[in-house]
Formats: structure tokens, C-alpha cells, sequence
């Protein structure tokens, strides 16, 4: 580490600095998240972005005692290198180590956590309003928000109150004219005005009662620290543009900003990526939708392709390349996702609206109001279900089965393996009459050869995968390949019987009823929680029938699963091979 970060612990000692040396801040700080990064992964691009700006909000506010909040938070590197954490940055999304993203807990100086985008002005504003209520007339309150989040609904309803409040509030806008993917919709094409100069005379955010300036150069240290100067001492709502370039200082980053923004391991000089995965592989889940989409909508022309600002991270990209027409990226929206793909449906079209499980949450109403009251057949493809690893608790998809099985007209389904994730496809495409949820994990499946012709399926129907006579594993989705495992493990004649149940609603009844006449001991497993999920569905319906046998519902635990690598948050949930095996041993 070279002469100036290694003095610095906290912002207190960055503010002991001359000005001077907070060039050479930049330097070393932008070498220090380069130097971890590509060793041990995680969200790059961003953080390189405001290297500047982190460095001159600690030098010019009073955090910890001001409040500053980084909205989604994967831009937050730098903050946490620079609050005390720099020693154990190299821990960062690792099992045991600190998140990748701000957590209260975690620090001080983490005045919110985050993780979903469009959060920090209405926190923000809560912190501000409560700081005026109590007398707190000295505190300052900053929010960094980029310009894909800043478009999302909830941010507009933060600036919508914000604006008719004195709360002493300040917004920097980082727009580097980027989300992951390239930021869309009118207000990245007002952003791009304002820059370019030829905006008309009105600033929407002094329309909305904000004092602005900007856009300024966001990479230019002095005159940031200035301007932040001068806004500290004026009261009121205030946004501050900034202008920067994602992935800044790595020229790779720079180039190639959507693989940068969370590129993997790579080479800290060169920046050229890891290549560390074999030709030959299974098809990553992801990919088999998106291919699967355009070999759908090639001969259907009533399908659409829906994603909130995720085309490279679901592969709606393959869509939007060969249909673009039809394939629609409405930025960081999931609500608006859900609701356009309920008037599309109204009109006759046939939507794949795919949102991440997690973010999904975000849109529970539009899910319930819009599309299943009126019981609109939309196909929501849900990925990232399950356990999705570094992430942690605010990315997991495990919630998606208990909150959407309740929903009445909705079906939910969850493939066993990338021919099943096909299949459903085909078949919803067909018509439903109804909408369904697809959900599927990150990563790859298990198939090679996956692009096989697709097949209807039935409706409702369950399957044995393996007859047995002492005990019945039921499981949804692709964590039926581990139980096919144990249950190979343990040899033909353990007395396994298995049964894959895709469809989670509605549930094959017919099957169930035998199954749960047929054995004493029933075992359920599923990547989503325990409580209200696949096996609480069994554990009803068998209660219902009056046959009341033992039911062990292996799931997520009552708890919020922490960060790290899958295979270790499998153990942490008690969901793993080993833990299912030892239990199902002991009755065989
Ligand atoms: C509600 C929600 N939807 C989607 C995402 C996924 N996501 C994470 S970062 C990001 C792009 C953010 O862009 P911007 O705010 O401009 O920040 P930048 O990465 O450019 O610094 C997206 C879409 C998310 N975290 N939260
Ligand atoms: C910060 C954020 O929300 C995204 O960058 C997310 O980490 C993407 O996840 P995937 O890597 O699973 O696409
Ligand atoms: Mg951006």
C-alpha cells in the first residue's frame, strides 16, 4: 500500500488531510478496490465511478454524526475502505465477511442498508424530517443515487415530498448514463439534454422544488469539494449532478461497462477477465430463457418480452437483438413491469414479464390487483429464485412461493431442469387462461444437450422419479436433483420413493392423496421458506383430507440468510445434501 491510505482508518483522518494529497487518494483508493476486486470478486464498475465523490463527501460532512446513504449500495466500496473497514475489505461478500452492500449493523457509517435500488431519498427524508422534529437543526443528510435508480417510481415519490419540504436534504445524482445495462426511458434522454446543453429552459428538479446544480465533472476533485462546500450551507431540498464514467480508471471497465460491473476475477493490471469456465458446460438457466423466448416468439408474433432493467442479467438481451420491436427494457420499474405486462395481456398480447424473485417483491400489488383479480395470463419468469450467494439477504429469492401461492388464479411452477424450464414455456405460450410464475435459480442447470423440442405439459401434474416403499421425498424445482442424488447414494433399494412436483399451484392432488396414504413419513424440499411455502402446501392439503402422517419441511429457515457461497448458505439453511441425507438415514 503506498503513503497516503494507509494512514487513513475513518474519515476523521481524512479530514486531518491537505487538499493537495486527495489527488493521490484517488489513485490509491481506485488501486486498493482494483486490487481486491479482481481477486475476490464482486461489483466494480461503480464503485471505480465515484472514487471522487466518496472521498470529498467524508472530507467535507461530519459522518458518521451527517448521514450519508448510497443508494442500491454496490457503489459503496470505496465508503467502506474509507469507514474503518479497509483491513478486512478482502473479506467483502464472503461468507463471515462484511457484505457487499451498506448494513446498518455492519458500521456507523452505514446510516441505511441497501441493496434494491430507489431507496435512499424517501430514507433520507425520513432521517431529515426526523432530525427537524427533535431539534436537530445542524445535521446534514446526503443520498447518492445513480440515473438508472433515480427514474424508478419510488424515487420520484421521495423527490414528490421532498420537494414541498424545507428538509435540509441533499441528492447527488451520479449519472453515468448507465444502470448495469445502458439506462433507458425520457428522463435518461432529458439527463443526456441537461449534459449536452440543449435542454429546454425549465430543470425538472427545480420544477420540483429542489436546488440544483450540475452537471458537473464528477471525476474533477476540487471542484467537487467546493461545490459540497457551498451546498452545505444552504438549507432546504438541493441535487447535486455529477458526471462520471463507470468503471473509471480501469480502461477495460470503461470499455466494456455492462461486463464490468460485476466482472468476476480478473488480471488488476490488464483488466482481461478469468476465463475459468470449460466449453463444454450445462446451459446457465438464464440463457436457456432467453434462447428459448426467441425460438418462442419466432413463430408466435403475440409474444413480448418484459424486463426491468435487467436484459443482460435474465437474457431478455437475446430478444431484444433478434426482436426488438417486441422486447421491451423499462428500467428500474418492476411495478410498471408487472402492470404494462397486465395491459398487454388485456389487449390480447402474450407477455414473459421476467423479474428477478427479489425484485419482484417490490411489485406485490400489481401482481395481486392487476394481473390476478383479472386473472390476465401473464407468464412471469422469475429468475434468481432460490439462494443466490454473494448477494445475501437482500438478493435471495426465497420468499417468491409463500407470497405468490396464496394469490388466487395464479399458478406457480418451478422446473426440475432446463427441459422442464422449456416446456412450461411452450405451454404457457399456448394459453393458460390464467397467469403463471415460472421461477428458476441463478446459474447453470445440469443438461448439456437442452435445446431439445418442446413439449406440452399437463396442468397440475406431478411425477415419480423413483419408486420406494419406507419413505416419500416431494421436491419443486431444481433441488430434486440433490434428493435424486442421496437417493442414488443410498442405492436402489433404500426404500426411497421421490416425486418432483413442478407445479407448486395448483398441486396434483390426485398424486398427493396416494402418496400420502401410501407412506407414514412424507419429507418436503424446497429453496424457498419454510414457512408458507411447497411444503406447508402438502402439510395443508394432507391436513385437509384428514390423513394426518409425518411431514419434515426441509426450506429456509425463519431467518434472514446471510452472504457467501451458495454451497456454504445450503449448510446455513439446513438444506444441504448432507443435512437431508442424515435425517432421511435414520427412518430407513
Ligand atoms: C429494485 C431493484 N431492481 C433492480 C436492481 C438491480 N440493479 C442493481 S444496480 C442496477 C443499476 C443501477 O444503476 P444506477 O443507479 O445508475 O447506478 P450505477 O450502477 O450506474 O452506479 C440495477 C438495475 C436492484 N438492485 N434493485
Ligand atoms: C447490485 C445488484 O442488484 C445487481 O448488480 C445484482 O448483484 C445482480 O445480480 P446477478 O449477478 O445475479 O445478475
Ligand atoms: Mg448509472
Amino acid at each position: 500500500m503506498t503513503a497516503i491510505l494507509e494512514h487513513i482508518n475513518t474519515p476523521q483522518d481524512l479530514r486531518t488531510l491537505n487538499p493537495k494529497d486527495l489527488e493521490q487518494l484517488t489513485i490509491e483508493l481506485r488501486e486498493f478496490i482494483i486490487d481486491i476486486v479482481s481477486a475476490k470478486e464482486g461489483h466494480l464498475g461503480a464503485s471505480l465511478g465515484v472514487v471522487e465523490l466518496t472521498i470529498a463527501l467524508h472530507y467535507v460532512f461530519n459522518t458518521p454524526i451527517d448521514k450519508l446513504i448510497w443508494d442500491v449500495g454496490h457503489q459503496a466500496y470505496g465508503h467502506k475502505i474509507l469507514t474503518g473497514r479497509k483491513s478486512i475489505f478482502e473479506t467483502n461478500r464472503q461468507f463471515g465477511g462484511i457484505s457487499g452492500f451498506p448494513k446498518m449493523e455492519e458500521s456507523i457509517y452505514d446510516a441505511f442498508g441497501t441493496g434494491h435500488s430507489s431507496t435512499s431519498i424517501s430514507a433520507l427524508l425520513g432521517m431529515a424530517l426526523s432530525a427537524q422534529l427533535q431539534g436537530n437543526i445542524h445535521r446534514q443528510h446526503i443520498a447518492v443515487i445513480g440515473d438508472a435508480s433515480i427514474a424508478s417510481g419510488m424515487a420520484f415519490e421521495g423527490l414528490n415530498h421532498a420537494g414541498v419540504t424545507n428538509a435540509n436534504i441533499l441528492i447527488v445524482l451520479n449519472d453515468n448514463a448507465m444502470g448495469i445495462d445502458p439506462s433507458v426511458g425520457a428522463l435518461k434522454k432529458y439527463l443526456t439534454n441537461v449534459k449536452t446543453g440543449t435542454a429546454k429552459e425549465e430543470n425538472i428538479f427545480e420544477c420540483l422544488n429542489f436546488h440544483y446544480t450540475g452537471p458537473i465533472d464528477g471525476h474533477n476533485l476540487p471542484i467537487l469539494v467546493k461545490e459540497l462546500e457551498r451546498l452545505k450551507k444552504i438549507e432546504g431540498p438541493k441535487l447535486l449532478h455529477i458526471i462520471t464514467t463507470k468503471g473509471k480508471g480501469l480502461k477495460s471497465a470503461e470499455e466494456n461497462q455492462v461486463v464490468y460491473h460485476a466482472p468476476g476475477k480478473f488480471n488488476k493490471q490488464t483488466g482481461e477477465l478469468q476465463k475459468k469456465e470449460p466449453q463444454q458446460q450445462a446451459p446457465k438457466y438464464q440463457d436457456v430463457f432467453g434462447k428459448t423466448l426467441v425460438e418462442l416468439a419466432l413463430k408466435n408474433e403475440k409474444i413480448v418480452g418484459i424486463t426491468p432493467a435487467m436484459p443482460t442479467g435474465s437474457s431478455l438481451k437475446f430478444m431484444m437483438d433478434a426482436l426488438p420491436e417486441r422486447a421491451f427494457d423499462v428500467g428500474i420499474a418492476e411495478q410498471h413491469a408487472v402492470t404494462i405486462a397486465a395491459g398487454m395481456a388485456a389487449d390480447g398480447l402474450i407477455p414473459f414479464c421476467n423479474i428477478y424473485s427479489t425484485f419482484l417483491q417490490r411489485a406485490y400489488d400489481q401482481v395481486i390487483h392487476d394481473v390476478a383479480i383479472q386473472n390476465l395470463p401473464v407468464i412471469f419468469c422469475l429468475d434468481r429464485a432460490g439462494l443466490v450467494g454473494e448477494d445475501g439477504p437482500t438478493h435471495h429469492g426465497v420468499f417468491d412461493i409463500a407470497y405468490l401461492r396464496c394469490i388466487p388464479n395464479l399458478m406457480v411452477f418451478s422446473p426440475l431442469n432446463e427441459i422442464e424450464l422449456r416446456n412450461i414455456m411452450y405451454t404457457a405460450q399456448l394459453g393458460l387462461n390464467h397467469p403463471i410464475a415460472i421461477r428458476y435459480p441463478r446459474g447453470r442447470g445440469g443438461i448439456l444437450k437442452w435445446q431439445k423440442p418442446m413439449s406440452q405439459m399437463t396442468i397440475g401434474k406431478g411425477e415419480l422419479l423413483k419408486e420406494g416403499s419406507k419413505i416419500a421425498i416431494l421436491t419443486t424445482g431444481p433441488i430434486g436433483n440433490m434428493a435424486a442424488e442421496i437417493s442414488n447414494e443410498l442405492g436402489s433399494n433404500s426404500g426411497i420413493a421421490h416425486y418432483n412436483f413442478p407445479f407448486i399451484k395448483p398441486l396434483d392432488e390426485e398424486l398427493l392423496t396416494k402418496i400420502v396414504q401410501k407412506f407414514d413419513h412424507i419429507i418436503t424440499i424446497e429453496d424457498g421458506s419454510a414457512i408458507g411455502g411447497f411444503g406447508s402446501a402438502i402439510l395443508e392439503f394432507s391436513n385437509n383430507i384428514g390423513i394426518h402422517k409425518i411431514i419434515k419441511i426441509f426450506g429456509i429457515p425463519d431467518f434472514f440468510i446471510p452472504h457467501g457461497d451458495t454451497e456454504r448458505l445450503y449448510k446455513e439453511a439446513g438444506i444441504d445434501k448432507m443435512s437431508v441425507k442424515k435425517y432421511v438415514q435414520q427412518f430407513l
